[in-house]
């Protein structure tokens, strides 16, 4: 070939090489600089309130900054306004901002979304409000239906919403019963060893292994063991993720957990993942559910951390508020002594429990499992008066909204079972999208019955055999890490009673 044609195809594939190199540094500007702050101007021309928008971080820092501050400390034992521990950065923004603002996740507006016409806009309308894209690390824990596609999401919903009919719980019911009389009996056979009526423990590790116990009994059936070990190694890469998650909002997280030996550098972390991956594929196909493995497994990690993490969240939080209300613990215990005597807690009982389910829906509304719900705007959209570009994200803030005095009265911040009374229709005056535990819409939690049924089942058992209180070695410190944790653990005193 001669030198000159030589000469000229280098120059051309420079050349494409830096148009190539110009496009792309063109697009980063575009998604990075450009598009916010377009963006940016739409929400402002609105009324809309928030931060400036920062290069690339967005509110990343300042939302870090308040996570720390607002999680160095409990707060006090009689205060049920969590907001401002839970969600510190939203709850800030809103303080300083209302109800008409929005944050900066990244190079993300997140649009505030508090009135309940526009919340039921927002949440039955799949096509338009579908669920923002989780970044990778992320993506490893919310799988199955929370990640998928529109049409893959309805194919698979409609696979998997048989098995949570109200019908087919019935036939949990056995299971439920076996992994909650365990935990009963163990707890007995502590005070047993000790010789003593009385026994103080930190209830939160034991409600956690109790609803994964629960879901492996549940979904695997004979096949408990692999259920089990898939539950296990589910948990174990949950922590990872989340502590890998968890250090990218909180600077010097990393690195303190790192000292405590609790967080591998980030290779290891990868490694971790695969292998567990790997083995988690291996029980997937050893249980035999007669679905695609791959499905299945994505699926499963969903239950595990839909089903484990909320609900022992909701079982802790009402063993914490049942403590400190010990003539709501009389009642709810008045009623199961009723209902079932020292009998088994059967189907048709726990459908009656009225007192007990207030309790648990006041739980909820103060202590939501999942304290917001996000949503991405796919194109141009109207919500109620608001004009959102695409490319904007949705927060429903369910815990500001449950605790908000114009939706739920003056006595929104406390904890008041009987405004549950006639349901949650008329505890919510009609408008029930302003009750969120669940979320809503067609993507509302597939396993809400089965939850309750669940935290049901153990509430009954535990009033039967034990009164409890807290521990003076209690510090109450909800903390949002996946699902809404007590930071501390949740130490109580039981009495046995009989
Ligand atoms: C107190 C317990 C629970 C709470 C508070 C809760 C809360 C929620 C919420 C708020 C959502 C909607 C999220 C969104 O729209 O972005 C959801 C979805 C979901 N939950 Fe639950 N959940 C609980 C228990 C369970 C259980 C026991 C299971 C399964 C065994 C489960 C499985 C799921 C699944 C699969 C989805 C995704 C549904 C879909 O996208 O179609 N959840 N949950």
């Amino acid at each position: 070939m001669e030198m000159s044609s030589i000469i000229s195809m280098a120059s051309s594939s420079l050349g494409i090489g830096i148009i190539s190199l110009v496009i792309i540094l063109m697009r980063a500007v575009y998604w990075v600089y450009l598009k916010p702050k377009r963006i940016e101007r739409i929400l402002r021309s609105q009324g809309l309130k928030g931060n400036s928008y920062n290069f690339v971080y967005g509110d990343y820092k300042p939302m870090a900054m308040a996570i720390k501050e607002a999680t160095s400390n409990p707060i006090n034992l009689n205060d049920d306004h969590i907001a401002p521990r839970a969600v510190p950065f939203d709850h800030l923004i809103h303080k300083l901002y209302g109800k008409e603002s929005f944050i900066w996740f990244g190079s993300n507006p997140r649009v505030n979304i508090m009135k309940p016409q526009e919340i039921r806009m927002v949440i039955n309308n799949m096509r338009d409000f579908p669920k923002p894209r989780n970044s990778p690390l992320a993506r490893y824990l919310l799988t199955g239906l929370l990640a998928l596609p529109d049409q893959k999401w309805a194919k698979h919903r409609k696979i998997i919403n048989p098995a949570f009919y109200l019908h087919k719980l019935k036939l949990v019911l056995p299971a439920m019963y076996e992994s909650c009389n365990e935990m009963i009996k163990e707890w007995k056979m502590m005070m047993n060893e000790k010789g003593s009526w009385k026994l103080e423990l930190d209830v939160y590790p034991w409600l956690n292994s109790l609803s994964g116990e629960v879901i492996s009994r549940t979904a695997f059936g004979s096949s408990f063991e692999e259920g089990r070990r898939v539950f296990q190694l589910q948990k174990e890469q949950a922590q990872l993720t989340a502590q890998a998650l968890h250090s990218l909002y909180i600077p010097g997280w990393r690195e303190e957990a790192m000292k405590k030996g609790e967080a591998a550098n980030d290779d290891l972390l990868g490694l971790l993942l695969e292998s567990n991956n790997k083995e988690i594929k291996e029980h997937g196909n050893k249980s035999n559910m007669g679905m695609n493995t791959q499905d299945v497994i994505n699926e499963c990690k969903l239950f595990y951390l839909g089903g484990q993490e909320t609900t022992s969240s909701l079982l802790n939080w009402t063993i914490v508020l049942l403590s400190r209300f010990p003539n709501w613990q009389e009642k709810a215990r008045e009623e199961v002594n009723l209902v079932f005597g020292s009998d088994i807690p059967d189907y048709g009982g726990l459908n009656h429990l009225k007192v007990v389910s207030m309790i648990l829906y006041e739980v909820l509304r103060l202590y939501p499992p999942i304290p917001t719900i996000v949503r991405a705007v796919r194109n141009e959209v109207k919500v109620g008066d608001l004009r959102l570009p695409g490319g904007t994200q949705i927060t429903i803030p369910t815990v500001l909204i449950h605790e908000d005095p114009e939706m739920w009265g003056e006595d929104a911040k406390e904890f008041n079972p009987e405004r549950f009374s006639e349901g949650i229709s008329k505890a919510t005056k009609g408008e029930i999208n302003i009750y969120l535990p669940f979320g809503g819409g067609p993507k509302i939690c597939i396993g809400q019955h089965y939850a309750l049924m669940e935290a049901k089942m153990a509430l009954s058992l535990i009033l039967q055999n034990f009164s409890f209180e807290l521990s003076p070695a209690y510090a109450h410190a909800p903390i949002m890490f996946l699902t809404l944790q007590p930071q501390y653990g949740t130490q109580i005193i039981l009495h046995k009673l009989h």
